[in-house]
């Protein structure tokens, strides 16, 4: 109904939706007619995605109320099992991929082996995701998300592990979801990367953040400072050159601890995030398939780089699923910095 000022493009919910805003939907399908991917195959792999975000949103914003009736694992008020987000999360994803009807093998975070898709619902994609990226950061309501990387079968015969073991350079599309003040999704497909904020009162994602593009240089960096005894000395030797007013204006230093936030800020504000090796951890902590490669999909098509201290991330050709792998990534000149440390 619209609002008695006479205003016919406010209604009591705020504007109007314009009915020729671009979501996400819209978005898709019209980037797939340019880089000429299968009849709507993939708009309906990122469809399903988009509803397993819209369902997992939901589910974050009512955590809290799910445990007032009870904690995870236990049934609540309404008889209904309350599972932990990282728990229901992974279900959304995969119930959603599968009735998808375009994937074959999806590789999950929570799932030790490849999921199968069965035969008669197999398509020619494989998904590789992070249900819930920064489970660190659930019960004290800091942000935290989703990440998912589109892969191509690329053989023939049955899907097998081998099929996920693709490096980063063969990805079709990769994104995030981060549900933070508000529920973003940035999606790198084609040649760029856009994101999108989702609409409450539309129930779409709107494109905010049209053609995403790194700062070339930023005045942040993102480590965990709590390992700096466990960092190899160029690690240690370049944060503390950005802390060194004699070595140019210090860094602010900002660390969320969920990859998606320090990502997101990254991308939006320049400056790098480090997830480094450490002694006890010789591999760093991410996970190359559905942590490291997504995200250094997104930053390198956005303008930056990403790499794991010798070479691209992109580069790299997983042996294991759930292999971890150091990353840099950023802005190009303070990635290309950081490497220069490491020699
Ligand atoms: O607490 P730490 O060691 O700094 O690790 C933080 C990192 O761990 C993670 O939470 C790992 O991801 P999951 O929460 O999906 O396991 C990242 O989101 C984050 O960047
Ligand atoms: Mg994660
Ligand atoms: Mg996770």
């Amino acid at each position: 109904m619209a609002a008695s000022n006479g205003d016919s493009k406010m209604t009591q919910q705020g504007p109007a939706f314009d009915s020729n805003a671009m979501t996400l939907t819209r978005f898709v399908l019209q980037e797939q007619r340019k880089f000429k991917e299968a009849t709507g195959d993939l708009s309906q792999l990122l469809n399903c995605i988009q509803t397993a975000i819209k369902a997992t949103a939901s589910a974050v914003r009512k955590a809290g109320i799910a445990k007032l009736h009870g904690i995870a694992g236990d049934v609540n008020v309404q008889g209904e099992e309350v599972k932990k987000l990282d728990v229901l999360s992974n279900e959304l994803f995969i119930n959603m991929l599968k009735s998808s009807y375009t994937t074959c093998l999806m590789v999950s975070e929570e799932n030790e082996n490849v999921i199968e898709v069965e035969t008669e619902r197999q398509g020619k994609y494989i998904v590789c995701f992070d249900p819930l990226d920064g489970s660190s950061n659930i019960d004290c309501l800091v942000s935290i998300g989703s990440i998912f990387a589109i892969y191509r079968k690329r053989s023939t015969g049955v899907p097998t592990v081998q099929d996920a073991l693709q490096p980063g350079n063969q990805l079709v599309a990769a994104g995030y979801a981060l549900y933070g003040s508000a529920t973003a999704i940035v999606l790198g497909l084609g040649s760029s990367v856009n994101g999108f904020t989702y609409d409450p009162a539309i129930g779409e994602f709107i494109l905010t953040d049209p053609n995403m593009r790194v700062p070339n240089k930023g005045k942040i960096y993102s480590i965990n400072e709590g390992y700096a005894s466990d960092w190899d000395q160029g690690v240690y030797n370049y944060i503390a050159a950005k802390k060194d007013p004699a070595k140019g204006k210090p860094y602010g230093a900002r660390y969320v601890g969920s990859m998606v936030a320090d990502v997101h800020r990254t991308i939006k504000y320049g400056g790098i995030f480090i997830y480094p090796a450490t002694k006890s951890s010789p591999n760093g902590k991410l996970r190359l398939l559905y942590e490291c490669n997504p995200m250094a999909y997104l930053m390198i098509l956005a303008g930056g780089l990403a790499s794991n201290g010798k070479i691209s991330i992109l580069d790299i050709v997983p042996q294991k699923i759930h292999e971890r792998s150091p990353i840099f990534l950023g802005s190009k000149a303070d990635v290309e910095e950081a490497l220069s440390y490491l020699k």
